[in-house]
């Protein structure tokens, strides 16, 4: 099998059963819109795919590996990365920011320096690389918490809540990374609560209700593969 898959996956927060899934399968160079209304437990499972949280029941299959935890949230650290909804830029210039994580996987220096400027080429940042991160527009932001996440290698990226804030241009260019990030290969994960745009994107819809998952029809017209970069900026 490739792909991860979760099984019996239960959750109780103050007395309630918030999650209760008994299947969830990521693919990579797929994409899965996860919706649900607020308070549906939508960043509590993504924690957990990026084990960051513990459910208390749960097995994690993975390349033929039956896990359970703690041993399935290391693997889940090192396949997966977590895109939180506002995007924690640190002070510091965006190379640094893009850098962070290999400096911390011990990678080095050459290599860092040659990771960052391929992966600010692809978001179209590479102007920016020496900017402040924290006196960025919000799209930039994104753009380089994208950049951040993808120099990583991730096999899977689960993304809270991406164009929440966003106007219409900084959208598109969200929009535009997450489709090459998943034509590279990269499984994603998105909440929103914008179905139709990211029904374009999306293979699947699954609808977290009552702590379970419900596969629901794709809204809208799904987008092909043009990749045309919006605003045909860099
Ligand atoms: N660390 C925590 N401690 C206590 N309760 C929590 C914690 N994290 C989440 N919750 C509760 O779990 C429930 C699900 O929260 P979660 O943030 O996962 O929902 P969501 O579907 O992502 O919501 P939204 O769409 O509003 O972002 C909520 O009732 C929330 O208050």
């Amino acid at each position: 099998m490739s792909g991860l898959e979760l099984r019996g996956l239960r959750l109780r927060l103050h007395g309630r059963l918030l999650l209760d899934i008994e299947r969830l399968q990521l693919e990579r160079g797929a994409c899965l819109y996860l919706s649900g209304a607020n308070g549906a437990g939508k960043t509590t499972l993504l924690r957990i795919l990026a084990g960051l949280l513990p459910p208390d029941e749960g097995l994690l299959l993975a390349d033929g590996a039956s896990l359970r935890w703690p041993r399935a949230a290391a693997r889940l650290r090192r396949d997966v990365v977590y895109c939180h909804q506002a995007p924690y830029l640190f002070r510091g210039t965006v190379a640094d920011n893009v850098a962070y994580g290999l400096r911390r996987q011990g990678v080095p220096a050459p290599e860092v320096a040659a990771r960052v400027a391929e992966a600010l080429a692809w978001a179209g940042i590479a102007h920016l690389a020496g900017r402040d991160a924290r006196r960025l527009s919000g799209g930039e932001q994104q753009r380089v918490a994208l950049t951040r996440a993808r120099v990583l290698a991730p096999r899977y990226l689960l993304l809270d809540e991406p164009t929440a804030n966003l106007d219409g241009e900084a959208r598109e260019q969200t929009y535009f990374l997450l489709r090459r990030l998943r034509l590279e290969g990269i499984g994603l994960v998105v909440t929103s609560h914008e179905p139709r745009a990211v029904s374009r994107l999306a293979d699947r819809h699954l609808l977290l209700e009552g702590g379970r998952l419900r596969e629901l029809p794709l809204q809208g017209p799904r987008s092909g593969p043009g990749l045309a970069r919006p605003g045909g900026g860099p």
